[in-house]
């Protein structure tokens, strides 16, 4: 960690919150603009600029910061959304974080290993995390979200934001609900701890409703599973099977999820998957209007691979779930002889063959 040396002190912005943004996606734009708006309205808390670390790309011609610092729109990820004046897009990592005191890590997952790579050294003391990325991390018998990963690698507390949370719809305002995990053990009113007061002044909108939980694995862990049932659900379309089983799969998919959170990690709480907008509304959500879904359902329709039709239906933006649906066969893998739930875990199994072994998407219900 390195010393603040810029906030000198008895200067105007001594002791307000610093934003940085990690990442500037479909999803890391929408939550800038919710971020810019309420940092703006709370001027004795935030100072009003928002910094958007954004991996730099030529856009029509343009670096693609340069677009977004002047027209205040990410055309590239989240086209025609204002996502405001006090958000500033820098490309540099070192740059970006150089003043924070509290960071938002939605980059897509498969980039993050090399982001903190890039973060060690340059953050600030005492500055906090809250991470909104899908997906989880696995070494052969270990599996760790990413707020462990991020909170263990930067040594700082690292909290949770998942939940129904589509960010087109998010950022058009439209109602939605999430789920903020905090790495606590206090069974006191979460509401008065002061991660939970920063991080709903930054995120709470009338419009984007966040619950508190103390489960900060369990939000990670809803929001990182349920691209898998997405896929599955996806499947579902592709073959035309219809709302009768695409229930059955969104049903058996939130019971492999719930169990697999409680069998491997003991720590998360069965009312987080139940009751909580990170459980089973984000599998409803995803499976009715997620790009996982959408990308299961062309693979069906079209033959083609998911790597080729990422690129043709995403322009750019990443899918999640198959990479998990691997992970997660990886670590059942490695844990073959330990796993306790009765039947194993059929549908993600069954994703993982879908996806990656040719397997006929026909064959997603045979084992369930
Ligand atoms: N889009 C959505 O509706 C939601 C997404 N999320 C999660 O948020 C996370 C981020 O998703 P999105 O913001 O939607 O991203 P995205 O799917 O739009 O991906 C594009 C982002 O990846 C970046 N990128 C591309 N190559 C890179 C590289 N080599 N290094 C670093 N960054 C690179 C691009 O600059 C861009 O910021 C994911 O884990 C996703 O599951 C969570 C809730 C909603
Ligand atoms: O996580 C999401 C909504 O909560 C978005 O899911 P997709 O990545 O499948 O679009």
């Amino acid at each position: 960690m390195i010393r603040d040396k810029s906030s000198a002190n008895g200067s105007a912005d001594a002791g307000l919150e610093r934003v940085a943004i990690i990442g500037s996606g479909n999803w890391g734009s929408a939550i800038a603009r919710i971020a810019a708006s309420n940092a703006k309205a709370n001027p004795r808390q935030f100072h009003p600029e928002i910094i958007m670390w954004t991996h730099e790309e030529d856009f029509e011609g343009r670096p693609l910061t340069e677009v977004i610092n002047s027209t205040h729109e990410n055309p590239r990820y989240l086209p025609h959304v204002n996502i405001g004046e006090n958000v500033r897009a820098e490309k540099d990592l070192g740059k970006a974080v150089a003043n924070a005191t509290a960071l938002i890590f939605v980059t897509p997952h498969q980039f993050l290993e090399a982001t903190l790579e890039e973060l060690s050294g340059k953050i600030r003391d005492g500055v906090r995390a809250v991470t909104l990325i899908k997906g989880v991390k696995v070494e052969g018998s270990d599996m760790t979200t990413f707020a462990s990963v991020i909170s263990s690698r930067l040594n700082i507390p690292c909290s949770a934001l998942c939940g129904a949370n589509i960010a087109q719809e998010v950022a058009m305002d439209l109602f939605s609900e999430s789920t903020l995990g905090i790495p606590t053990s206090s069974s006191g009113d979460l509401e008065s701890l002061p991660e939970v007061k920063l991080w709903k002044t930054l995120f709470q909108t009338p419009k984007f409703r966040i619950r508190v939980v103390a489960d900060v694995e369990g939000v990670c862990l809803g929001g990182g599973l349920k691209n898998i049932i997405s896929l599955a659900a996806g499947f579902i379309d592709g073959l035309g099977w219809g709302a009768n089983a695409k229930a059955a799969i969104m049903r058996t998919g939130f019971m492999e999820l719930h169990d697999f959170c409680l069998e491997f990690f003991p720590s998360t709480t069965s009312s987080t998957f139940l009751q909580e907008s990170c459980g089973f509304g984000d599998i409803i959500a995803s499976c009715i209007g997620g790009r996982n879904r959408k990308v299961a359902e062309a693979m069906v329709k079209t033959g083609k691979n998911i790597s080729e039709l990422e690129d043709t239906l995403l322009d750019g933006q990443k899918l999640q779930g198959a990479l998990t649906a691997r992970d997660i066969h990886n670590f059942l893998h490695a844990r073959r002889d330990s796993v306790k739930r009765p039947g194993g875990y059929p549908l993600f199994e069954a994703v993982w063959n879908i996806c990656y072994n040719n397997m006929e998407p026909e064959k997603l219900i045979d084992n369930l």
